[in-house]
């Protein structure tokens, strides 16, 4: 796989992030965002409105239209939000009009009314790429990449030769790419792992420590077993990076905005609120519905989940929370 030029669709934190990362390689970097001021800020300033001290690298060009974005390319990086891929994909699929190409998505989430992940959306509505989609999902705050923290990171599929060569494109530091063939397994916990953040957010909003958060992790993790494996995928990458590396780090981080959700959350604040404060998008709050739905569908008993959705989507008291801890 000789590479070149890679697209980015997403120039939001995480979008910019990768997008520099891989221009840092040398790789040219066509970046494509949706929203018309963000890309004007970056088009006139060159610079990240909510990432501090970043400048785009210079091998980085702002395309202003799909046709553009697509032209040249020799592999599509997915970091929109997971709800707005579908239509995103529709979008797409005349400008690739039959092109085929590795894609990466770095996006965490499940659709609501499929229970499909970002990945099979993707080949769902743009069939010529079916097995050519990879999942990278990993323990890594854009803000901490940003500022060259390292960390290691899946890149998930069912081709082996195309996952180590894609690894390869994102390996160097401060980013270590970890090859796996459970791509499932690993959407499915980077989705599900957002929920538990937001749970984790909640006991921070009512005043508990970092030794209630952690009860809850150790719970949620053997009910994001079952959903995962329920669906097909591993037990090996519900406790690998994706699911419990970035429930870790999410979980018991004041970055993260799943978290800072919950937290609102927790102090009483609506959903509605709550979102408003965070201000960008917590991609939990749009998967605890397909999480809980999923779940039941399955018959599996999931207490600690269902108590973070009665809560998002309910507007429970978060009491309901600490109940289904055993408290
Ligand atoms: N920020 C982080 O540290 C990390 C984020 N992620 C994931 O990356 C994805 C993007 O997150 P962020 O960059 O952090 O969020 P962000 O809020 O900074 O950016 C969201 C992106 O989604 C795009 N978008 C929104 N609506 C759209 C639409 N209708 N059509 C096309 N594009 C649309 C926006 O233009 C923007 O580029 C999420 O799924 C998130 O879970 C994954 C790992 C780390
Ligand atoms: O997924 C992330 C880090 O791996 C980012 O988490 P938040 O969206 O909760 O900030």
């Amino acid at each position: 796989m000789n590479i070149n030029r890679i697209t980015v669709f997403g120039a939001g934190v995480w979008g910019s992030v990768i997008a520099q990362h891989l221009a840092k390689k040398g790789y040219k970097i066509s970046l494509w965002e949706h929203y018309k001021d963000l890309f004007d800020i970056l088009e006139k300033t060159r610079k990240h409105p909510n990432i501090e001290n970043f400048e785009l690298n210079s091998n980085i060009e702002l395309k202003a239209t799909l046709e553009e974005a697509v032209k040249d390319s020799e592999m599509l990086v997915f970091v929109i939000s997971s709800k707005s891929v579908r239509n995103f994909c529709k979008q797409l699929k005349p400008i690739l009009n039959g092109k085929v190409l590795p894609v990466v998505s770095a996006s965490k989430g499940i659709e609501d009314s499929t229970f499909k992940t970002v990945c099979e959306v993707i080949e769902e509505e743009i069939p010529q790429l079916t097995g050519y989609a990879m999942s990278f999902s990993g323990p890594s705050f854009a803000l901490e990449v940003a500022k060259g923290i390292p960390t290691k990171i899946l890149v998930a599929g069912p081709n082996a030769d195309l996952v180590k060569k894609t690894a390869k494109v994102f390996n160097s530091s401060p980013i270590i790419t970890v090859e796996s063939d459970d791509r499932r397994g690993v959407e499915y916990g980077g989705a599900i792992k957002n929920v538990v953040a937001i749970g984790c957010g909640i006991l921070d909003g009512i005043g508990d420590g970092a030794d209630t958060k952690a009860a809850l992790i150790t719970q949620a993790m053997q009910e994001m077993h079952d959903i995962t494996v329920s669906q097909g995928g591993k037990t090996e990458s519900v406790y690998n990076l994706s699911g419990l590396g970035d429930a870790i780090l999410t979980g018991m981080s004041s970055i993260s905005r799943n978290r800072r959700l919950g937290e609102k959350l927790g102090q009483g604040l609506s959903l509605e609120e709550a979102r408003k404060q965070v201000g960008t998008i917590a991609e939990g709050a749009d998967s605890v519905n397909s999480v809980h739905n999923l779940a039941r569908k399955n018959n599996l008993k999931t207490p600690i989940l269902d108590a973070v959705w009665q809560i998002v989507c309910n507007g429970e008291d978060k009491d309901v929370l600490l109940k289904a801890l055993g408290f």
